[in-house]
């Protein structure tokens, strides 16, 4: 049988005894050592580790199986292993959080179906690799869930339906009641913690991160310590501050859109807007995207205040699409009408108004005519004026949409470029300055229209499609 060394430096965790083949055997060895290093390899002389499973960000998980359990039950040993150098206040915060997971799963595990069962939480102290040392390792052994997490579901099968996306929620939302009605939040959700079982069910995995309110009224707060996972964390939460049933709501809702369009959550969040810019990315029903922006809020007050709430909304989105389209292969129950409305859709505006795009487009015009005209009086050639021109142009509405130039600026270049030509005539290509104002005008004059009239095009199809 090969058994797994957990020791984390070990040079070659992998054992292989012949002997523990036979079912007796495995049963009554008293123990056995890793052949490289020496590490009592049954731990709490119960489980057998078999293989490593992946290391997290507080140690590695293990696949194992418990040889006093008839069947040898498959299970998972978590092995408390923080990486890098902590100080002692780190090392004790961390194993702080490793001792939590045990007490949270033995509180919430056994209580919900979707929340894996706590086996046992243990220490082991082992002689270390070098002389007269001795090293203490902390274990967690947790029910395995036979499947695979929506992260590498993702990978493997691509984007994620809505109607997919509405199980996982609708699902996970639950449990969250569940956790959130305990007083306890859950600070890590994201697709490697969410596990569907080979019969389909899904599990909330890792409670490493959670954090206990006091009071366990819904709604009340913890203070947060620092443990995230980046991209997933509301700014409450990336803050230090407190943390509340809507921190969980907001990860949720990333992880949603995540499994909906196979992206990043740092390629769907422009930094620059501080938005989220996923509806772009895929269309889904307009009631489930205006629920997931509000559970998206930077605001936790202005999101969702518990998973209910959420609940509700799907339902009565449920309910609205069933009477409407009168369709049997709607999967939510229809449900009575929703008692806290979903709020009118976030902003969701474009990234410029229609002033500042005009604006923009006349700024485009006088300062692209002026430009050319310049250029014209020292080149002599109107290929090359216009080649340069349309770089030079190119660069300046590049320059705008990056709102590198803006508001004041576009009223400050033109000045400035009008009065280089106003004081150097040779500049005015022989037509003299009235000539020129008239053509850097009538330039932008063309620019507003133009832009004018794709603007109208581009609202007109959005409103079609
Ligand atoms: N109860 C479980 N059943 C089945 N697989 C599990 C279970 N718990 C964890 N795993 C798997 O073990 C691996 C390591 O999990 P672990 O929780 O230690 O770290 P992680 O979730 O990958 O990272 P982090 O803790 O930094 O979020 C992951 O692939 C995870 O899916």
């Amino acid at each position: 049988m090969e058994v797994y060394c957990t020791r984390p430096r070990c040079p070659r965790p992998q054992n292989y005894f012949a002997d523990l083949d036979d079912i007796t055997t495995l049963k009554t060895t008293q123990q056995k050592y890793c052949t490289t290093c020496g590490m009592p390899l049954l731990l709490d002389g119960r489980y057998v580790p078999v293989k490593l499973l992946g290391r997290g960000g507080f140690g590695a998980a293990f696949l194992a199986r418990d040889r006093r359990i008839p069947g040898m039950r498959q299970c998972v040993v978590k092995q408390f292993q923080p990486a890098g150098n902590l100080s002692l206040s780190q090392l004790q915060q961390a194993q702080l959080m490793f001792e939590r997971e045990a007490e949270v799963l033995s509180q919430l595990g056994n209580d919900h179906e979707q929340i894996p069962d706590l086996f046992a939480f243990f220490p082991v102290i082992v002689n270390g690799l070098q002389p007269g040392q001795q090293d203490q390792f902390f274990y967690l052994v947790q029910e395995y869930i036979d499947g695979q997490n929506l992260e590498e579901e993702l990978v493997q099968q691509g984007k994620f339906s809505e109607q997919q996306v509405l199980e996982v929620l609708q699902e996970i939302l639950k449990v969250l009641k569940f956790v959130h009605h305990r007083g306890i939040i859950h600070r890590d959700i994201k697709p490697s913690n969410i596990m569907r079982r080979r019969d389909g069910r899904l599990f909330l995995l890792d409670f490493g991160a959670v954090k206990q309110v006091t009071n366990v009224a819904l709604g009340s707060a913890a203070s947060s310590t620092g443990i995230y996972s980046m991209g997933f964390a509301p700014p409450e939460q990336m803050a230090g501050g407190q943390v509340f049933p809507s921190t969980d709501l907001y990860a949720l809702a990333v992880t949603i859109i995540i499994l909906l369009t196979n992206k990043e959550a740092v390629q769907l969040f422009d930094a620059y807007s501080n938005q989220w810019k996923w509806r772009m990315q895929v269309t889904v029903s307009p009631r489930l995207a205006d629920i997931l922006d509000k559970m998206l809020l930077p605001a936790a007050n202005q999101r969702f205040q518990s998973a209910q709430e959420v609940l509700d909304a799907l339902n009565s989105q449920a309910a609205q699409a069933s009477t409407q389209f009168n369709s049997p292969s709607v999967t939510l129950p229809p449900q009575p009408p929703n008692p806290s409305p979903v709020v009118p859709r976030p902003p969701t505006q474009p990234a410029f108004s229609t002033v500042e795009l005009l604006g923009g487009a006349a700024f485009s015009g006088f300062e692209g005519a002026l430009i050319a005209i310049a250029l014209f009086s020292l080149v002599k050639s109107s290929i090359v004026t216009l080649s340069i021109a349309f770089v030079i142009l190119g660069i300046l509405i590049f320059a705008q949409t990056r709102r590198w130039i803006e508001k004041f600026d576009l009223l400050i270049i033109p000045t400035i470029s009008f009065a280089i030509i106003f004081f150097l005539p040779f500049l005015q290509g022989g037509l003299g300055i009235k000539a020129v104002v008239f053509l850097a005008v009538g330039g932008s004059l063309v620019a507003i229209s133009l832009t004018a009239v794709f603007r109208l095009i581009y609202k007109l199809l959005s409103l079609l499609l």
